[in-house]
């Protein structure tokens, strides 16, 4: 069966029952954002994020009724939670997991073995938030910080940029490894460090970033690499050093700067990606690293072949259950959770509490589909005039308040790096500026999200450029004087590849993506989608492909199955 076969094939319901969610949407008029109680401070901060008329969405109503609700344990040991929160694109999954970690967090600031007197490591976080890139990680840790502002807690952003090298690898690989290829480039060399703690500065209490870069702080820099890296390449001996200083060999060899033993939270972002095949060794690793430095050995043994997004691979042979409890609360969140990730958790999670809101692997209800046929010419020309009449459009809708009609911006997924640069390379001879973001182009930016600006929903009272001022990134600018409405002047398309496609939250700007290349699976599909229409917001997908005559019948499928997503 094929990526198209059966939403079902792919994206697994098992155990995802409505479970409690009518239970708490019925209380939801009088439970709001206040019962349990928030402290007052995180209280404060979640208004002005969400407005002072939100209500908790259905997966954050889940969220604050189980996971903060006060642990019935009543031994002396503390009884580690284990969440899975799914819910669609855009419903606020990471308000719902940061809410109950940071009440939690600092309720227990005194009691907790936070000063771990015994650790010599400049940093000892008590709560971990992995995302499979930097640029989710930079924007999660933003979305902590707006929660923080007056708990006083500190949060860092530990990801790190690309690397051309292993990106390049891995797109010789072709589009079924596209997911790997995207974020391959957090195990890159061209990293942000995160600065070490003076010794007067106070210590991180949380955390956000790849597993990859997070091992590397717990590991040191080079942890995982040899000479063997670079020795069989025919290179000139300054090369080699300027290779060695890329991956932290030799005289480059960094010292361990975090310790695990006081981390008492772990969540796992995009779990269904941090636990694919490409990911799951990484991700289990520093989990087990975690566990040991907290005083107890989990073995980390293989996984059978669950691993594949093929459904004829989804069922393990060997259904043996082998618990895993680790020593901290684990939340696991996604979107989207393929068969793999099921079995993952039946295996080895089952007592992991399924929280799941009943839209799951649906379309955002806000989200309008349209499908567009290719004329049978020049297909880039076709994405261009689909780009002008979005713009038509936006130039007699009403709503501009007597102004110039703001034009919205759109977002554009290829499958290929290759694609994306000549697409973009098109519309800039056309008049129309991009910026176009591919694993291996050059054009992302160390440790900071400049490059995605203007695109980002903002944050209230603080951009990321600010932001990105504290860690001292350069950001590029020509220095022409740009009007902000004008699409040859200021980017209004942004080309991409699924890089992107993860978690990100855009700009309620951000009203159209246009998929122009035919998606891995429906999986694929619900995420690049999911970019628009977020949080109630309206949004448009534009299908590209060929829906007539001969030749159509894969993209007539496609389209029947995504209808099937909107239901
Ligand atoms: N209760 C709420 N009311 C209004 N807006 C909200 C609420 N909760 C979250 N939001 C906003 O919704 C947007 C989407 O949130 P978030 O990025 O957490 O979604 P998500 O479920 O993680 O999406 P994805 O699966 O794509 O990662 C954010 O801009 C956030 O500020």
């Amino acid at each position: 069966m094929d990526a198209y076969g059966s939403p079902s094939g792919h994206l697994d319901l098992r155990g995802l029952t409505k479970n409690s969610f009518e239970e708490s949407t019925k209380k939801s008029s009088s439970f709001g954002f206040t019962s349990p109680p928030l402290i007052p401070g995180l209280l404060r901060c979640l208004r002005d994020v969400v407005g002072p008329n939100a209500k908790p969405t259905a997966i954050q109503s889940l969220s604050i009724q189980h996971i903060l609700s006060p642990d019935s344990t009543t031994d002396s040991q503390p009884r580690w939670k284990q969440f899975l929160l799914a819910a669609e694109t855009g419903s606020g999954k990471s308000i719902a997991y940061l809410l109950p970690v940071l009440q939690s967090l600092k309720q227990t600031e005194k009691s907790s073995s936070v000063s771990s007197p015994q650790s010599t490591r400049k940093e000892n976080p008590r709560a971990l938030i992995l995302a499979p890139t930097h640029e989710l990680s930079r924007q999660l840790s933003g979305f902590a910080k707006d929660l923080l502002h007056e708990a006083k807690l500190k949060v860092v952003c530990a990801s790190r940029a690309n690397l051309p090298t292993r990106s390049t690898e891995a797109s010789k690989r072709g589009t079924s490894r596209e997911m790997k290829m995207a974020f391959d480039d957090e195990s890159g060399a061209t990293e942000m460090d995160v600065k070490p703690a003076a010794p007067t500065t106070r210590q991180a209490d949380i955390f956000v970033g790849t597993p990859t870069k997070i091992l590397e702080m717990v590991k040191g820099r080079g942890w995982d690499r040899t000479e063997d890296d670079i020795e069989d390449q025919d290179l000139s001996l300054e090369e080699k050093e300027r290779r060695r200083w890329k991956l932290g060999l030799g005289r480059w060899k960094a010292e361990p700067e975090m310790g695990l033993a006081n981390v008492e939270w772990v969540v796992v972002d995009e779990a269904d990606v941090l636990f694919d095949p490409d990911f799951q060794e990484t991700t289990r690793l520093l989990l087990s690293e975690i566990s040991a430095a907290r005083g107890q050995t989990i073995a980390l043994t293989p996984e059978p072949s669950l691993w594949s997004f093929d459904s004829s691979e989804t069922e393990p042979s060997d259904k043996t259950v082998e618990v895993i409890n680790y020593p901290f609360n684990f939340i696991l969140t996604s979107a989207t959770i393929p068969n793999s990730l099921s079995n993952y958790l039946e295996r080895h999670h089952p007592s992991m509490q399924r929280l799941v809101s009943p839209k799951i692997h649906r379309l955002p209800t806000t989200l309008q589909t349209e499908y567009v046929d290719w004329s049978g010419g020049n297909k880039l020309a076709d994405i261009e005039k689909r780009i002008r009449q979005v713009w038509a459009e936006d130039s007699v809708s009403p709503g501009a308040a007597g102004g110039v009609p703001k034009l919205s911006k759109v977002l554009i997924f290829c499958n290929k790096g290759k694609k994306v640069e000549a697409l973009s390379e098109y519309l800039e001879e056309k008049g129309i500026k991009t910026v176009w973001l591919t694993g291996s182009g050059s054009n992302r930016l160390k440790g900071s999200n400049r490059h995605l600006e203007g695109f980002l929903k903002e944050r209230p009272g603080r951009s990321d450029v600010e932001e990105d001022e504290d860690e001292n990134v350069e950001a590029e600018s020509d220095g022409a004087p740009t009007d902000p409405n004008d699409p040859k002047t200021t980017p209004h398309v942004m080309i991409t590849t699924s890089l992107l496609s993860r978690g990100l939250d855009f700009s309620p700007d951000l009203k159209n993506v246009f998929i122009v290349d035919e998606p891995r699976n429906l999986i694929d599909f619900l995420h690049r989608a999911g970019r628009s229409a977020r949080a109630g917001q309206r949004g448009r997908v534009v299908v590209f492909g060929k829906y007539e005559g001969r030749g159509s019948e894969r993209a007539r499928t496609i389209r029947r199955r995504v209808a099937e997503l909107g239901k």
